[in-house]
């Protein structure tokens, strides 16, 4: 399947590149310039990003970008509920790849807290993300093959409330993926200025074919694809 192939309504920009060096490259280009508008008519700017696999090499190049990162507040889309110490934190994740070099000094916002399961946290998660008023700036969403995006997984019984929420965050257990969660509300994802899909491999491309064709309760990326969005692709 070529990336071409999907039926993908007009309000979906596509940018596809050959490789995911260029889509890299491109990517944090597009961050840091719209981070830089952000700073320079706000004197703040925010960015949401997902962890798992995919955005390691986009974050080992924005930490390099030359921005004030000091006015940059950086959060999750999602979290797993386990320690920053083991290798499956987005924490960890974020802190070993992005908080680093330049971006050192970015205000973050994290979504794990020690001594407290997700359920219990999310009070105070909602609070700390309160700090951010308005849209945010940025937000970058990842996909799994099951279409979940952030952590709204299709199997968790909390999908319902979740979707329908108007909280910043809401707690998730999975029960086809491992860790409980938390996870932000489609309602703070969408209340944003620039969203981005970024996803790599040709089964990413089976699964979107698939959500454009689902509903959001089966497959919640489709919901963010009824409203505008920039979808980044590399083989
Ligand atoms: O569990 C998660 O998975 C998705 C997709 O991850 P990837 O490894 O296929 O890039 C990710 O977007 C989400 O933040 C993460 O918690």
């Amino acid at each position: 399947m070529k990336i071409s192939d999907l039926n993908l309504p007009a309000h979906v920009t596509v940018c596809a590149f050959d490789s995911r060096e260029a889509l890299t490259d491109n990517l944090s280009t597009l961050l840091q310039h719209r981070l830089l508008q952000a700073i320079e008519n706000r004197g703040r700017a925010s960015l949401a990003v997902s962890g798992g696999s995919t955005p390691v090499p986009l974050f080992q190049k924005l930490s390099h970008a030359e921005l004030a990162w000091e006015s940059v507040t950086v959060t999750l889309v999602d979290d797993r509920w386990i320690s920053p110490d083991e290798s499956d934190s987005n924490d960890g994740l974020l802190h070993t790849h992005l908080l680093q070099n330049r971006a050192t000094e970015a205000h973050y916002i994290p979504l794990w807290q020690p001594d407290s399961s997700a359920e219990a946290a999310v009070d105070r998660c909602n609070t700390r993300l309160a700090a951010i008023d308005g849209p945010l700036d940025i937000v970058i969403l990842g996909m799994g093959n099951d279409g979940h995006t952030a952590s709204l997984f299709p199997c968790s019984s909390e999908l319902e409330a979740a979707l329908a929420s108007n909280a910043d965050c809401v707690a998730v257990n999975p029960t086809t993926a491992p860790y409980a969660r938390i996870s932000l509300t489609p309602a703070r994802l969408l209340n944003s200025e620039l969203r981005i899909l970024h996803i790599c491999g040709n089964d990413k491309l089976e699964t979107l074919s698939r959500a454009l064709t689902s509903q959001p309760e089966s497959m919640p990326i489709k919901l963010f694809l009824q409203h505008p969005i920039m979808i980044y692709w590399a083989p």
